[in-house]
């Protein structure tokens, strides 16, 4: 089992395109990169900004798949990717989410108290288990992501800019945990900026990148000796990766060609000259690096990598290769099975909603007054054969409040899900099904009771019928429509970041809401192509059925109080605005295949943001 990080030839290219209008064009942002990454090493990917730090960690890990092109070697199931912002489950102590770590993550019925404790106190986090995670500091944070990750025991450990937002001695008190952690016989390697002169000099390993292309690969102690050996005098008592940064985010290509040429696009490395009397008496690990005393005996040689070893090898079958890939293809990558995958985190999601009692309490104040709002407009106004134009205001009203309730929280509230489900997914915590799954079924509840509370108001403040039966309809109507608004709200949510989606999301339910009260007044005259497109919005399919549930079902002749009510008889209603040649059952078929759609665009949606 490989414990190395090895990549050739790595190109890495986006579309950019300036406006909507102009034609997109290829940018390359790696140009054909290779290097090696040893175990036992802390590597460092260093580079001045937008050189492709970041770039060049997400394409070797995996992290980024589109675009991506090149040879890269490495166990992905044994390794891990920690981001640059700690996105952590808000409300759960350390303990918790070590629990929950722990139940994803590691096989068969183990003791996790023993490998919480064991994790925590490595990484000097016991002291901090009964704290919520947006209580730890930043530095506490990062030991957070990397514990949790820990409890797999990974051995390829990808960190993007790890030290970033810290100040200089926590920056060095994490570096110095990676270098541990790579002592402990694991790769890490991180994107850093711009290290001081001592955290430089904790790195075994450095991979310097600019404009795409590597322009050093090698011991920290190497940089000066291989910049003389360009003609690139560092200054003494200067630090040699300001200084490296510095010439490299020099205007000047030329320079950047030169080094890269020197190191062959990194396909060679910098090293310590070994005589072959000393190679004998040297491990493989470094000892502790004091300081940054240049190389004196350096020597830039090509990096052997297994990659290279394997093409000198006679090839395997290629039907071997085919059959190798089939059983990759059904091997599950994750340590527990789907349901309990499901399971767990149907539990976690409960206890966050649970927790979170502003926002429960915000939702409930919310449903109550809106309820006693529309009630007290309609109030007891059902039942008046004279006010036909109010029963379907009412109607509308009980849809735009499911509608807009369940369509904004989502798009407001769940892109930022969306980074931590993408990082735990990629980390095999779990798979997206059973993650959507538990998502979908974990806010029913709530769901329900709310629903239940604002439509018992309503209709009983609007005055309708006594009937069990018509106000359980009437309540079912509404959680459809909310199951629908919420897919929709969902859909963009997991498509968009919250600026986008606050500006679409409104956009995109006008139309449904002018299809929505379209042509009540003149329904006979509606064209076919109209009526096609009413049928598209949820909204419009959620007011008919509000409206069959309200006068269809046998429903009573209406009161009238003046000398004739053309609409007393809800039959007369029903015909008027063309409802009468439709059924409940199916409108709302109709509205549960739109939810079923939304939902799987959804789906669709996250897919396509994770594994691209
Ligand atoms: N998806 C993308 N679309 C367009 N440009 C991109 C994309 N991804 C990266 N880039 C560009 O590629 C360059 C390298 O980006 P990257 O994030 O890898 O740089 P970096 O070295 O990590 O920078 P920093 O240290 O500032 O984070 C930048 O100019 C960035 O704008």
């Amino acid at each position: 089992m490989t414990k190395d990080v090895e990549f050739q030839d790595v190109v890495y290219t986006v579309n950019v395109r300036k406006s909507i209008i102009s034609e997109s064009r290829k940018q390359t942002i790696l140009k054909g990169v290779s290097g090696v990454f040893r175990h036992g090493q802390l590597s460092a990917i260093m580079g001045p900004s937008g050189a492709g730090k970041s770039s060049l960690l997400n394409a070797i890990s995996g992290y980024r798949k589109s675009g991506v092109e090149g040879t890269m070697h490495l166990n992905r199931k044994a390794s891990c990717y920690i981001t640059q912002e700690d996105h952590h489950q808000p409300l759960l102590s350390v303990e918790e989410l070590m629990h929950i770590a722990c139940q994803l993550k590691v096989k068969g019925k183990a003791n996790y108290e023993e490998t919480i404790t064991d994790v925590l106190s490595n990484l000097n986090l016991n002291h901090r288990r009964n704290v919520t995670a947006d209580r730890l500091s930043g530095g506490e944070r990062k030991r957070l992501s990397i514990a949790l990750e820990m409890v797999a025991n990974p051995s390829i450990f990808f960190l993007d800019e790890p030290t970033s937002g810290l100040d200089e001695v926590t920056a060095a008190t994490c570096v110095r945990l990676f270098r541990d952690l790579a002592k402990q016989g694991r790769t890490v390697v991180c994107t850093i900026h711009q290290p001081s002169a001592s955290i430089f000099a904790l790195f075994d390993h450095i991979y310097v990148i600019a404009r795409g292309s590597c322009v050093f690969q090698g011991s920290p102690k190497a940089v000066v000796p291989f910049l003389s050996h360009v003609h690139i005098e560092c200054p003494r008592h200067y630090n040699p990766a300001d200084f490296i940064i510095e010439v490299c985010d020099s205007e000047s290509n030329d320079v950047i060609q030169t080094l890269s040429e020197a190191m062959q696009n990194g396909k060679a490395i910098c090293t310590k000259l070994q005589l072959p009397s000393a190679i004998a008496s040297t491990s493989t690990l470094e000892e502790e690096p004091s300081s940054l005393e240049p190389m004196t005996d350096f020597v830039i040689k090509p990096t052997v990598t297994s990659m290279i070893l394997e093409q000198q090898r006679p090839k395997v079958s290629t039907l071997v290769q085919k059959m190798k890939q089939i059983t990759r293809f059904f091997h599950s990558p994750h340590a527990v099975s789907g349901f309990v995958q499901f399971w767990v985190l149907f539990r976690l999601m409960w206890t966050k909603t649970m927790r979170n009692r502003t926002v429960l309490w915000i939702q409930l104040v919310h449903h109550i007054i809106c309820a006693i709002f529309i009630g007290l407009i309609f109030l007891n106004a059902a039942n008046d054969g004279a006010r036909m134009f109010d029963h379907l205001k009412f109607c509308l009203g009980v849809c735009f409040f499911f509608c807009y309730t369940q369509v904004m929280v989502p798009i407001l509230a769940y892109p930022r899900e969306v980074k931590l489900v993408k990082k735990e997914c990629f980390n095999r915590w779990y798979g997206l099904f059973p993650y959507y799954l538990a998502l979908t079924l974990s806010r029913l509840p709530v769901q329900i009771f709310l629903n239940v509370i604002f439509t018992m108001l309503v209709y009983w403040l609007a005055g309708l019928p006594a009937e069990f039966f018509r106000y359980a309809l009437f309540t079912v109507v509404g959680l459809i429509v909310s199951l629908c608004a919420e897919g929709f709200g969902l859909m963009i949510g997991a498509t968009f970041n919250v600026m986008n989606g606050s500006a679409i999301g409104p956009l995109t339910i006008a139309p449904f809401l002018g299809l929505a009260i379209y042509g009540f007044d003149f329904a006979p005259q509606i064209p076919a192509i109209m009526q096609w497109l009413m049928r598209a919005s949820f909204i419009r399919g959620g007011v008919v059925s509000v409206v069959l549930v309200v006068f269809g079902y046998n429903r009573q002749r209406l009161d009238c109080n003046e000398m004739y009510c053309h609409f007393d008889d809800p039959k007369v209603l029903l015909h008027y605005v063309r409802i009468d040649n439709t059924t409940l059952q199916f409108e709302l078929g109709i509205l549960i295949a739109m939810t079923l759609f939304y939902r799987l665009l959804c789906y669709l949606s996250l897919r396509r943001r994770f594994y691209k």
